[in-house]
């Protein structure tokens, strides 16, 4: 098979979603991303992958307009970062769900609903899209469920269904599958292709968990701050000459430490 050359496996044609150029972010007086080059292709699901603290949610963060001291080049949806027009385009799920445990599923979402769609006017529409967010993540069932008293899954499918409420181009989802089980972990990561398939949505999805990176169309490899890699899986693999996507990030990290070791000044 022929190996796939660097950055290019998914074609120069396909639309961007989101496009950095040298991303710097400061966290207090700290750098916590540095010159970031990168890529989000648009209507696929792309894997942010890396370590604990690599600077996952901030990078997330600066995609969706939330994060000060962002610095280089930063454009969404064709937009700079942070544009006020962006709001409505972009679902964004924090790590932490954000649902209210004393509403109803169905309570939480025509909350969330009537500030995304207010006035009495627009009732029948707000029942439209609540229920068809409800069906999305599965949770009919649950739906006159308190939310307190859901799984940590159910309750991350609630966060989500929030999320699709706005029918959002882009939807940005910090580690949603921490802590589930396996069946939960593969139930979500289906609904995020289904929803990419079936709406043309961009999906930026961040996880820890390297066996998840299989699931993506592409991978963008973060640690310390820095891109190791931006490319396909089969790339990735090919390219290190391994068979699994964790191998290939280990051996991107000990070649990216072998480098900065050359590069140290000697004393
Ligand atoms: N408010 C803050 N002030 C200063 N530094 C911070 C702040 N929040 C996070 N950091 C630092 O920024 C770095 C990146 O954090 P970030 O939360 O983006 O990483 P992450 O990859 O998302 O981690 P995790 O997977 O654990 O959520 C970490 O080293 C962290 O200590």
């Amino acid at each position: 098979m022929a190996q796939v050359p660097a950055g290019t496996a998914e074609g120069s044609t396909t639309a961007v979603a989101v496009a950095a150029h040298d991303l710097t972010v400061l966290r207090g007086d700290r750098t916590v991303l540095r010159g970031l080059d990168l890529t989000v292709p648009a209507g696929r699901v792309t894997g942010l992958l890396g370590p604990s603290g690599c600077g996952k949610s901030t990078l997330m963060r600066a995609i969706v307009g939330s994060q000060a001291k962002v610095g280089g080049t930063l454009q969404v949806l064709g937009r700079p970062a942070g544009d006020p027009t962006l709001r409505s385009r972009i679902g964004y799920v924090t790590q932490a769900p954000s649902v209210y445990d004393d509403l109803t599923v169905r309570q939480n979402l025509d909350y969330f609903a009537a500030v995304l769609l207010p006035g009495r006017a627009r009732r029948q529409e707000r029942r439209t899209v609540v229920d068809r967010a409800v069906d999305d993540v599965d949770l009919a069932s649950h739906a006159d469920s308190l939310a307190g008293r859901l799984s940590g899954g159910q309750r991350s499918r609630v966060s989500l269904a929030v999320a699709l409420l706005g029918t959002p181009e882009l939807l940005v989802l910090d580690e949603p599958t921490v802590g589930l089980d396996p069946v939960l972990r593969r139930d979500l990561w289906n609904l995020f292709h289904q929803i990419a398939a079936d709406r043309g949505t961009t999906l930026l999805v961040s996880s820890h968990v390297m066996d998840e990176a299989e699931r993506c169309h592409r991978l963008l490899l973060m640690r310390e701050g820095e891109i190791l890699a931006d490319d396909t899986p089969e790339a990735l693999r090919l390219r290190n000459d391994t068979p699994t996507v964790e191998e290939a990030f280990l051996r991107l990290v000990d070649a990216a430490a072998a480098r900065a070791a050359h590069e140290e000044p000697r004393s």
